[in-house]
Parts: C-alpha cells; structure tokens; sequence
C-alpha cells in the first residue's frame, strides 16, 4: 500500500479503540477495525503487567499491531511503512505516551497542536504521530481538538459553536480561526451512571428509537423540564415516573436523556453563538438536534451537523499534513 496516498487512522479513546486504513483523496475507508481495548482497559493491563516503563510503548503499540494485521489480511496488501495517525486519550496519562495539553487559543487548522512523532522500528513498521489535547485555565479535550479541526471552521469575526455531544461533551467557541474557550459536560457519563448505576438503573430500558412518538414526547418532555427545575430534583422524577406507572421504562430512559441534553445546553440560551456545528455518532446528533429545536435554539442561529468519522478523518488527515516531514 503506498503510504503517501493512504493513512491509519486511529481513534483511541477512554473505552473503544477503532483503527481504519484511509485512502488520503476523497478519505475513503478501505478498511477497519474496533475493539473495546479503550486506554483505560488497556492501562489496567500495562499496570498488571508490572513491566519497565520503557516497555510501555511497546506494549500499548502491540495492540495497534494486532489489528493492523487484520486490515493487512482484509485488503491483502503489506502496510508497511504506511504512517499510523493516533489521536484521543492516547496521549493521557492512562495512554501509550503522555503529552503536554496544547493551551488555548489554538488554530482551528490543526498548524499548532502538540505532538510527537516515532519513528518505525523492527517490530513495528509504521512511522507513528500522536496527537496531543487542549487545555484551557480550568478545562480539557483530547480527541475532540482534531475533530474540531476536520470541521473546516471559516476565519469569522462572529463566534461559532463546536458542539460535540459525548461522554464528556465539549462546547468550544471558535473566532478568527481559533478556538478559544472551552466547557465541558459530563452529560453522557452521567446519563450512564444513573441508567445503569443509580437507582434509576430500575426504572429506565435502553431500547427503541427517538423517532417513535412516544419515546420522542418523553424525551422533549424531559427537555422541558431540564429548563424548570434542578436537575438533582429532575433526576428522581424518573423513579417517580415509573412507580406511578406515568412512563413506561423505555419512554423514561428517553425522558433522563432530555433532562441531562436539556441541562447542558441550557448554558447555551444565556450566551447563543452566530452559529453551531454540531459534530458526533448519530445517535447523538440526533438527539441533540432534538433538543436544541425544544430551546429554540435551531430557529435562533444557524446550525450544521456532521458526521464522527468524517471529521476525525479530515483533522487527522490535516494534522499529518502540518507534520510531514
Ligand atoms: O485529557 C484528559 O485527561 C481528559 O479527560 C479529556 C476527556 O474529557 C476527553 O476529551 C473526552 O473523553
């Protein structure tokens, strides 16, 4: 495979691992693999490995070699030499090689991200760049900053909104090409603490789309209710939805997803940006959309969404562009 038209594009996060061999023109997935190796399970086996730190590389690298070798058998070519783009928490603390946050302002290019380069050895033949995060005074991203990059924000005065829905959603303001202010919600870890956790857990089924009526009246009715009341109060009116037979289990796992999207971009109405995009999986995105149309917000200013994927793709693709050699 010739590594000056393709790429590896690794996205490594807290809990899933997913690699894909991309083709640089047009980003083209030839092929792909994921796992659940996030950093987080695989920092649980490095500590239980008990070996020298100067192993740690390695060790972390052995498992991007096992599923490199599966997309080396998919497409039946050799890989080697083709460079590996990694960016997320592998560059955390509980990842393959710690790097310092970039602090904000940062250029919405991708030009003065932090990162590290390592050059191919014997046992594993591709050169390899790690992508650092992003810090402000109080707050951190790492993995959403080449996301946010692959977003082609335009050069405005006006403040743009990257929104990106998650476990921790990030809510970062873009002007004049930088990124400069950064928030972050734990919206999606606390939507799986208290669905799966809590004693919620009891009251709420995972199942069923937003589209149906009634899980979509009950996810707006949370929404709503996020705008009214605290949402520790908020938060036990699904236990109460359930002993008093008002939701059914399904609807009131829609109805918690309301209350927490509803609290996060509640901060939105105090301060609403010229415009949003709104980047993430699917799912999300969708759901975000939801509520934000409930706010208001989507009849306020302009909003774009785009996909994961693609935007993970383009800001690596442009990083690797600053940092060829
Ligand atoms: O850099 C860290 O240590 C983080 O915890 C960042 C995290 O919030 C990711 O941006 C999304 O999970």
């Amino acid at each position: 495979m010739n590594p000056i038209t393709t790429f590896l594009s690794c996205d490594w996060g807290t809990s899933s691992f997913r690699l894909r061999l991309v083709k640089r023109e047009g980003l083209a997935v030839l092929a792909e693999a994921s796992s659940k190796e996030g950093n987080a399970a695989t920092a649980a086996l490095w500590n239980e490995a008990k070996q020298p730190p100067e192993q740690r590389l390695d060790f972390y690298l052995a498992i991007v070699q096992k599923h490199l070798q599966k997309l080396q058998e998919e497409v039946k070519t050799s890989l080697e030499g083709v460079p590996v783009v990694i960016s997320g928490m592998a560059s955390s603390t509980i990842g393959m090689a710690e790097l310092p946050y970039k602090p904000l302002p940062m250029a919405v290019d991708g030009s003065d991200l932090q990162t590290k380069t390592f050059e191919a050895t014997v046992d594993f033949k591709h050169p390899v760049l790690l992508i650092s995060g992003v810090k402000s005074n109080d707050d951190v991203m790492r993995g959403e900053e080449v996301q946010l990059v692959g977003c082609h924000f335009e050069n405005t005065a006006e403040q743009q909104l990257f929104l990106h829905p998650g476990t921790h959603a990030k809510h970062v303001l873009v002007q004049h090409g930088q990124a400069v202010s950064l928030k972050t919600y734990m919206t999606g870890e606390l939507f799986s603490l208290f669905s799966k956790k809590s004693i919620l857990a009891a009251s709420v089924e995972e199942g069923g789309q937003l589209q149906d009526a009634s899980n979509r009246h009950w996810f707006e009715k949370g929404v709503r209710a996020s705008q009214e009341a605290n949402l520790l109060h908020n938060a036990f009116l699904v236990r109460t939805n359930d002993l008093f037979r008002r939701a059914s289990k399904q609807e009131n796992y829609f109805y918690l997803s309301g209350l927490l999207i509803g609290s996060e971009c509640q901060d939105l109405l105090k301060a609403l940006p010229a415009s949003i995009v709104l980047a993430g999986e699917d799912v999300l995105i969708n759901h975000y959309h939801a509520a934000l149309g409930v706010l208001g917000i989507v009849g306020l200013c302009p909003l774009q969404t785009k996909n994961a994927v693609e935007v993970t793709l383009n800001g690596q693709l442009a990083v690797l562009k600053h940092n060829a050699a």
